[in-house]
């Protein structure tokens, strides 16, 4: 199986610095198949997210124990810290079958409805990017969350008529980069929804440990907690990151990856030691340079670093304001004290903090337009 979709797609989005980055969060091509052999197979297999896991084995275990199908499921976070992946083991600790589909290839409800008739009873249906769906197939699957059945609308003008259809006993698994974008009676069907957080660096360090036994790479504890470090508090960059420095370490050195090969390969990548890749660099730098700090709105700082706003906002921002770095304020943006100290520069003495945000769950983007 693989991901066709992106949370953000880049194709319109052709800047002039910015290319394939290795810490980007969404899934790049080159990610391809390897992400499908590296996704954990069980709630066991599962590293971190232990609230998430937990909670998740009782909704399970619970419908389980009733004999019946479990309540609908949203799974929210940020891109690429294992959605897709825990939806594939809710379908397999439920021992039935997965169904996958996507927010935007539900264009039309007849889409939808074709789906939902050719589930089985307690097959697990998987919308990703749940929040991106059309508005016809979203009323459509309020009808089939609540009641198991669809009207489907046959013909056009006064002659249409509406044929109920039953639909079989299924659990909808949603998942969403953007629970804020949801709307209201879409999110109020969903009987339990999972947080997904970015992951500590001990846990990177284990998802990295079981990655490179899968890949029969030598990995040395001190080179994957230099990894981990630099993965933004995800899973998909730890995974990349590992590819590309086992790269480094077959071609210019024995295939063994140690600290002093790990962080080598990681200056060829641009990526430095806290996870900041050149675009992010070039933002801050600019953002300090430039514009003294701010505050600036994210198109006149896209300008300056020669980038399409989206990058900037959808590939950037969320990292810089997770790291406490850049804060989002109704004038703009504004560097805090720690972009400053970041390049190496003395914050004027009233610089943001950036406290608030530092661990801010989900960047809602939609939220602070400019
Ligand atoms: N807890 C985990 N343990 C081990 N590997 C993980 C874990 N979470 C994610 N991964 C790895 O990260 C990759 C990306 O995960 P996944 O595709 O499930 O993320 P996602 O949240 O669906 O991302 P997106 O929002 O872009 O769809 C997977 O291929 C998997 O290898
Ligand atoms: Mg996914």
């Amino acid at each position: 199986m693989t991901d066709e979709y992106r949370e953000f797609d880049r194709s319109g989005a052709g800047g002039t610095g910015y290319e394939e980055s290795p810490v980007d969060p969404g899934q790049l091509p080159s990610d391809g198949d390897i992400e499908t052999s590296l996704r954990p197979k069980s709630l066991d297999d599962f590293i971190g997210q232990p609230r998430v896991r937990e909670q998740l084995q009782l909704v399970l275990r619970g419908a389980k124990l009733r004999g019946g199908t479990p309540d609908h499921i949203l799974l929210s976070g940020p891109p690429g810290l294992g959605k897709t992946s825990m939806a594939m083991i809710i379908a397999g600790e439920l021992g039935t079958a997965l169904r996958l589909t996507s927010g935007p290839a539900l264009e039309r409800a007849g889409d939808l409805a074709a789906m939902l008739s050719n589930l089985s009873e307690g097959d697990v249906l998987f919308i990703d990017e749940i929040h991106r769906i059309a508005r016809p197939a979203e009323e459509m699957l309020y009808l089939a969350m609540e009641d198991f059945r669809v009207d489907v609308v046959v013909g056009k003008g006064p002659g249409a008529t509406s044929i109920p259809l039953e639909v079989a006993p299924f659990t909808l698994v949603g998942a969403t980069t953007r629970s804020g974008a949801l709307t209201g009676p879409l999110r109020d069907r969903f009987g339990f929804t999972a947080h997904m957080d970015f992951y500590e660096p001990a846990e990177l360090q284990q998802i990295l440990a079981r990655s490179a036994r899968i890949l029969g790479i030598d990995l040395r504890d001190d080179a994957s907690a230099e990894i981990a470090g630099r993965s933004r508090g995800t899973p998909r960059i730890a995974n990349r990151l590992l590819r590309r420095v086992r790269d480094y370490a077959e071609v210019r050195a024995d295939g063994v990856v140690t600290l002093a090969i790990a962080r080598s390969a990681l200056e060829v990548y641009d990526v430095d030691p806290v996870g900041l890749d050149r675009l992010d660099r070039a933002v801050l730098g600019a953002l300090v340079r430039s514009f003294g700090g701010g505050p600036v709105g994210v198109s006149t700082l896209a300008v300056a670093v020669g980038e399409e706003p989206a990058t900037v906002e959808e590939v950037c921002e969320p990292f810089l304001v997770r790291a406490g770095m850049v804060a989002r304020t109704p004038r703009g943006r504004v560097a805090t004290q720690a972009a400053w100290l970041q390049l190496g520069l003395t914050p004027p003495p009233d610089a943001a903090t950036g406290g608030i945000e530092v661990r801010a769950r989900e960047p809602q983007l939609d939220m602070f337009d400019d």
